[in-house]
Parts: structure tokens; C-alpha cells; sequence
């Protein structure tokens, strides 16, 4: 927001003094408050960027000093949750508009942003039907202003999303550096000398802040049971390939998750993925 000049005044709070005095020596805040009700008396907009666990409690604080005509977003990884948690609190004249950027590292607090966090990533909003259009717009304004992209969600469906592609994900890489932290005849060394970049990416994703998480499997339960109990399935259908030697099996199978990575590279949504030639833009002119 700050680099793109997309706000007049930004204004912060955090619990700690100490986050409170990087915000402002960053330049990401004009003022900060040591009171989150102190920080939102007058806003246009509120943020609530806590562990999705601590957002009943910001909301409850701030509720009584929402400006009317003010929007209230979130950016919590998990959508039906926070709702319960936060629209109890709005008051009349206040549009509650819950948001989901799908975007971050493994790293927390006020030094781990960047200006550039945002560009070419989908920014999920799921807003009640009877939102205010004007307010939705003027958000969904500021996030592209951002570099996002932005959609639509019912919440429901935002969360059995993310429990696939995000949530479960992240309990199967905790999982996995735990397996490799307990066996005793692999030392630490080993496995940070030897981690292949699968594995790499396992530790850097289960270096991530154990609260956020706790709070995410706490509260999208349902869905990421459902994942978890689907992918267990799977995993005992692939272990008992691999003891009874059913290499077309395997074969098969990885023959069919190579197809869906591929198709996802072809739909042009893995900006991270080698092109190899293959988009319009790297062929030569005039090239079919
Ligand atoms: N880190 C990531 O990659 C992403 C995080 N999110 C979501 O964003 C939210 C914030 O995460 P981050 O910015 O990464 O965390 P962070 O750790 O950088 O910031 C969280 C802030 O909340 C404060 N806080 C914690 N408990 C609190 C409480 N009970 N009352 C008041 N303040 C409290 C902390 O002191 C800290 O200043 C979470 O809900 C998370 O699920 C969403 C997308 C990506
Ligand atoms: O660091 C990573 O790989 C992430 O997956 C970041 C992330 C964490 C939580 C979210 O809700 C969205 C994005």
C-alpha cells in the first residue's frame, strides 16, 4: 500500500513495543497505537492480520470504535472461522468483508513483508451476499492497486480449497521433518546436508510460525480431517504397491499426478515453473 501510495494514512498496532518501534523505523506505519481500539477510531479501512485464533478477542476490542461507513477486512487462512468469530462484533454502518491472500513465507512479523508480497497472486474475498457493493469494489480496487489478483468465495468452499492446497499440505511437510527429526540413525546434519529440494522445501515450510498454524488446523478441522483421511486412504493403496512389488501401479499413478502438474504449468498458473519454450511469448515470430 505504502509503495504503490494507494493510502493516505496508515496506521498500526501490535501487541508489542517492540514490533510497534520496526513498523515505524520501516516506514510501513505513519503512527502506531498500543491499543488496537486507539488505531481503528476514524479508519476507512481495518486490517486484522492475527492468528485466526486471536480474531474473536481484536474484533470485540475494536467493535465499538468502527467508524460508520468503515470496512472491515481480514487475512486469516481459513474464512467460515474468522466470520463466526468477527461479524458478531461489527455494528450497524460497517461492511465486514473476509479476505484471504494467498501469499506469504515462513517468516512473521514486520521485517518478513515486502513491497512486491503480492503481484500476480490470487486474493480470495468472501464476502456475505448483502455486502455493500461500493465498499466490495473499493477493496477489491486497493488489492489490485497491490498487484493481486482477486476472486469470489463462499467460505465453505474457501476452506475445503485451502485444507487441499494449502492446510494439509503443511501438516504433511510438519509430519515429514518430524519423521526425519526421530530417526535416530539419520543425525540433523545429515538430513540438512543430504535434503534433496523436496525435502528442503518440507523444512522451510515446517520453520513457519507454530501459532498461525496450531490456529488454522484448530479451526478448519472438518476439512482438513476430510484431506487427511483421503490422503491416508491413498497412502496405504501406494505402500501396499510398493510390498507387493505393483510396479505398473506406481507407474500409473505417478504417470497421472505428472499429467495434472503439467496441466496446471499449461494454464499458465505456475509462475514459479521453468517455461521451456512453451508459452506464445518465447516463440520466435512468426512461429506456429
Ligand atoms: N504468514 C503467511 O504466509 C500468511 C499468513 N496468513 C494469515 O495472516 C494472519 C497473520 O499472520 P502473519 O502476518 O504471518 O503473522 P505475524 O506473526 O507476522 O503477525 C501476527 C501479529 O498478531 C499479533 N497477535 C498474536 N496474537 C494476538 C492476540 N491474541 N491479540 C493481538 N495481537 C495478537 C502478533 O503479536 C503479531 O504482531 C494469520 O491469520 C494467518 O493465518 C495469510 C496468508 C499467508
Ligand atoms: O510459505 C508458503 O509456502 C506458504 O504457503 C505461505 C502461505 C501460508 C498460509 C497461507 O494461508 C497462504 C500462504
Amino acid at each position: 500500500m505504502r509503495a504503490n501510495g494507494l493510502a493516505g494514512q496508515i496506521v498500526g498496532h501490535a501487541k508489542s513495543a517492540e514490533t510497534r518501534a520496526t513498523a515505524l523505523e520501516l516506514g510501513l506505519c505513519d503512527h502506531v497505537y498500543a491499543t488496537a481500539a486507539e488505531a481503528v477510531a476514524g479508519a476507512d479501512l481495518v486490517v486484522l492480520a492475527v492468528p485466526v485464533g486471536a480474531m474473536a478477542a481484536i474484533a470485540e476490542e475494536i467493535g465499538p470504535h468502527l467508524a460508520p461507513g468503515c470496512t472491515v477486512t481480514d487475512v486469516g487462512s481459513v474464512k467460515q472461522a474468522v466470520i463466526a468469530a468477527v461479524a458478531p462484533y461489527i455494528p450497524e454502518g460497517v461492511q465486514f468483508i473476509p479476505g484471504h491472500p494467498m501469499a506469504g513465507t515462513e517468516y512473521s512479523g514486520p521485517r518478513s513483508g515486502f513491497a512486491t508480497l503480492f503481484q500476480n497472486r490470487w486474493w480470495l474475498l468472501t464476502p456475505a451476499p448483502e455486502v455493500d457493493p461500493a465498499a466490495l469494489a473499493r477493496l477489491q480496487l486497493l488489492l489490485t492497486g497491490m498487484g493481486a489478483k482477486v476472486n469470489l468465495m463462499d467460505p465453505p468452499h474457501h476452506d475445503q480449497v485451502l485444507a487441499v492446497v494449502s492446510h494439509t499440505p503443511h501438516l504433511i511437510a510438519y509430519t515429514m521433518v518430524g519423521v526425519a527429526d526421530h530417526l535416530a540413525q539419520v543425525s540433523n546434519s545429515e538430513v540438512i546436508e543430504y535434503s534433496a529440494s523436496g525435502f528442503r522445501d518440507f523444512t522451510r515450510i515446517a520453520a513457519s510460525d507454530p501459532t498461525m498454524w496450531r490456529d488454522v488446523f484448530l479451526t478448519n478441522k472438518d476439512a482438513v480431517l476430510d484431506i487427511l483421511g483421503r490422503f491416508a486412504e491413498e497412502l496405504f493403496v501406494l505402500q501396499r504397491a510398493i510390498r507387493m512389488g505393483d510396479g505398473d501401479h506406481l507407474h500409473d499413478y505417478f504417470t497421472r499426478t505428472r499429467a495434472i502438474r503439467r496441466g496446471i504449468i499449461e494454464a499458465g498458473q505456475d509462475t514459479s515453473a521453468p517455461d521451456f519454450g512453451r508459452s506464445p511469448a518465447s516463440k520466435p515470430a512468426g512461429a506456429a
